[in-house]
């Protein structure tokens, strides 16, 4: 299988392009479903707290390597997020605690993100500064935002202990909703843009152009799947998460891995 894209950060680290997100992914689905989405070429799984699977996502993970000397921790990447309730210094610090203690079978957290900008500017500085510090103790390998506007992330950047810049914003990113003054400034200040919900939180899968270009692509019928997958230009993007439909929803993202 060729190796997946990825696409190099501030951080010097590279995140796999393509990501599967297990937002809604019932926890007692998630060890079997990482595991298939491992097997069929998937590098990059996008958990958060707020998802109450990320024992389960990384049981999938840590079971995955197991089966195979020749499989590579580095090789995959794991994202998971800071809840809303957790921002300020002390429970940010005691949420990460969590979230590491639950990947405790991988070793430690690719990215961790702050999975939204509401509460204060206060709460959010007390926040950043705790994702620093699992930065520079390398229990986090890449830290970022989630849901910031261009004024959260002047706020960020303005920050005077600022240490460590924003590796990522992920953010609601596709067609419909194209972002393009929120996209500059991520790029303007070298913050790789994550784009999530491809096909708009599933509204758009029966869209006439999104169907059209598909079969364009090949024989397999109107499943639009690969059109959103395709990675574009401006960084990582986000998949949807399979739910019930696992198993036929995975088979044919894997085409997409070597576009
Ligand atoms: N940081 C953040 O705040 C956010 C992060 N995310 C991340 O992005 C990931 C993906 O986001 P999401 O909004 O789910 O992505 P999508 O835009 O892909 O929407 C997924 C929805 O589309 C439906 N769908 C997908 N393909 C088809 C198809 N071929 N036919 C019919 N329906 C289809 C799914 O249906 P079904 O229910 O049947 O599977 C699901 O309801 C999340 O899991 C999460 O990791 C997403 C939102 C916010
Ligand atoms: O993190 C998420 N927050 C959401 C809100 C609505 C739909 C999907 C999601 C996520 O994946």
């Amino acid at each position: 299988m060729a190796p997946a894209q990825s696409f190099l950060l501030n951080t010097g680290r590279r995140i796999p392009t393509v990501g599967l997100g297990v937002y809604k992914t019932p926890a007692d689905q998630c060890v079997s479903l990482v595991r298939e989405a491992l097997n069929v070429g998937y590098r990059h799984i996008d958990s958060a707290a707020l998802y109450y699977n990320e024992e389960e996502v990384c049981e999938g993970i840590s079971q995955w390597l197991a089966e195979d000397p020749s499989r590579k921790r580095e090789d995959i990447f794991y994202t998971t997020k800071i809840g809303d309730l957790f921002h300020g210094y002390e429970k940010t610090k005691n949420a990460i605690r969590g979230s590491l203690e639950k990947a405790r079978k991988i070793g430690y957290i690719d990215l961790i993100l702050i999975h939204s900008p509401q509460s204060d500017g206060e709460r959010r500085h007390g926040s950043w500064k705790v994702l620093e510090e699992a930065y520079e103790a390398g229990t986090v390998k890449n830290i970022g935002v989630s849901n910031y506007g261009i004024k959260h992330l002047k706020e960020l950047l303005a920050y005077p202990d600022l240490k460590v810049r924003p590796a990522i914003n992920q953010f609601e990113l596709h067609p419909w909703l194209q972002r393009p003054e929120l996209v500059g400034f991520c790029r303007e200040h070298d913050i790789a843009v994550e784009a999530y919900s491809p096909l708009a939180r599933g509204q758009k899968v029966a869209d006439p152009v999104v169907v059209k270009i598909d079969r364009h692509q090949g024989p397999a019928g109107p499943e639009p799947r690969r059109v959103r997958l395709r990675p574009g230009p401006r960084g990582p993007r986000d998949s949807q998460r399979p739910r019930g439909k696992l198993y036929q929803r995975l088979g044919p993202n894997n085409v997409s891995f070597g576009l």
